[in-house]
């Protein structure tokens, strides 16, 4: 790249290679013959657009040692303690949701009990193939047994309609793409009838914008064997499960290269993927505040929500309810993990150990 100083502007010929330091679609400038583009650029743009390249550099190191560092096969137990030290303080500071059944249950006497349940890795296991993250007949007897006692939403990252066809149970309430598409149940419930049909999608102008980079994602991750793309309706996944570790940090610098052309999306991450959605302030802790509002929960203290949830989206929810000195969140984890909710649990099959509880702990309270 050459550059020359005229006044505060500098005009500047690029490589055609180098198109990944313009930020928007807008920005591209002309090709002129002989494969290099003349643009004029002011020299406080250009500072910018390397700054945004470095950050942007570490940043994508930073995503893929942050996803390296989560998978249980990397986790480092501080230098002087040993693993199970390590453990047993994280396990001091977020106690078992089973062990601590009783206390959980005294604390929300005479509070209505809201439940809210994430779907990967909380209701189903974590599978290689995201389409085959099937839930099963025991917890779906379960999630339905518990909305028949308490109201029941699923708030999950997938489409709202991908969510629903796992779990299929209509009495529920459905929060798909990290909240953006909330739902009502479709068949009776004796929680707020009448709130069926379509509640609130507050990112629904960002549809052609998504649908846009979920091809251009597809077209430009093919290269890479394993790298799988997720049309989740409000935001896209790109999975790095099936993609061989080493080849991490040219996939994210893939997404990263067509996610900058869009200025109104944002990069978050979860277990094993990178999730591209718009930069709207609205996340799974503003979805949960939202269902209770239309539950008719908003300003009561005689609430008790419960939100359980194993990934970093979830964080939003535990976050909301710390601040609100309400209920709690239940993190599901094998690891310890930086975390604002208050309680663990190991796995989906004591998440549904748990759920089994509270419903016989509400079923005797009838008797
Ligand atoms: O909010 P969630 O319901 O937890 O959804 C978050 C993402 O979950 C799915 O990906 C995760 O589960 C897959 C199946 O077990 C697994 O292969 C992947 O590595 C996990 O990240 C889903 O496919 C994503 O679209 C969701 O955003």
């Amino acid at each position: 790249m050459t550059k020359q100083k005229s006044g505060i502007n500098m005009a500047i010929t690029v490589a055609v290679s180098n198109s990944s330091l313009f930020t928007t679609a807008a920005q591209k400038p002309q090709m002129v013959p002989g494969g290099f583009m003349n643009i004029t650029i002011s020299r406080r743009k250009l500072l910018q657009l390397q700054d945004l390249e470095i950050n942007g550099a570490a940043r994508i190191n930073a995503w893929v040692d942050s996803m390296k560092a989560s998978s249980p096969t990397h986790v480092k137990s501080t230098p002087s303690l040993s693993v199970s030290e390590d453990n047993s303080s994280w396990m001091d500071d977020h106690p078992s949701a089973l062990d601590m059944f009783e206390q959980i249950t005294n604390a929300s006497k005479g509070k209505q009990i809201v439940m809210f349940l994430d779907y990967d890795g909380t209701l189903s296991p974590i599978v290689e193939d995201p389409d085959r993250a099937f839930m099963d007949r025991k917890m779906r007897k379960t999630v339905r047994k518990l909305a028949g006692y308490f109201p029941t939403a699923i708030v999950s990252g997938r489409c709202r309609d991908k969510v629903y066809s796992f779990v299929r149970l209509a009495e529920l309430y459905y929060a798909g793409s990290h909240g953006m598409d909330i739902k009502g149940p479709s068949k009776g419930s004796k929680y707020k009838k009448g709130t069926q049909g379509v509640l609130f999608q507050p990112a629904s102008e960002f549809l052609p914008m998504i649908d846009e980079v979920y091809k251009a994602l597809l077209e430009t991750t093919k290269s890479t064997p394993g790298a799988k793309v997720e049309n989740n309706k409000f935001c896209v996944s790109v999975h790095f499960r099936c993609v061989d570790e080493k080849k991490w940090t040219e996939l994210a610098q893939q997404v990263r290269s067509v996610v900058k052309e869009y200025p109104k999306l944002r990069m978050t991450q979860g277990r094993k993927v990178l999730e591209i959605r718009p930069t709207i302030k609205w996340d799974k802790g503003k979805a949960l505040e939202f269902l209770l509002e239309s539950l008719g929960y908003a300003n009561c203290t005689d609430v008790f929500p419960v939100y359980i949830g194993d990934d970093r989206t979830d964080e939003d929810a535990f976050k909301v309810l710390r601040e609100r000195g309400q209920g709690f969140g239940i993190l599901v984890s094998k690891i310890p993990k930086d975390t604002h909710a208050y309680y663990s649990l190991q796995e989906p099959s004591q998440v549904m150990d748990f759920l089994q509880r509270l419903v016989q702990w509400k079923r005797s309270l009838k008797w």
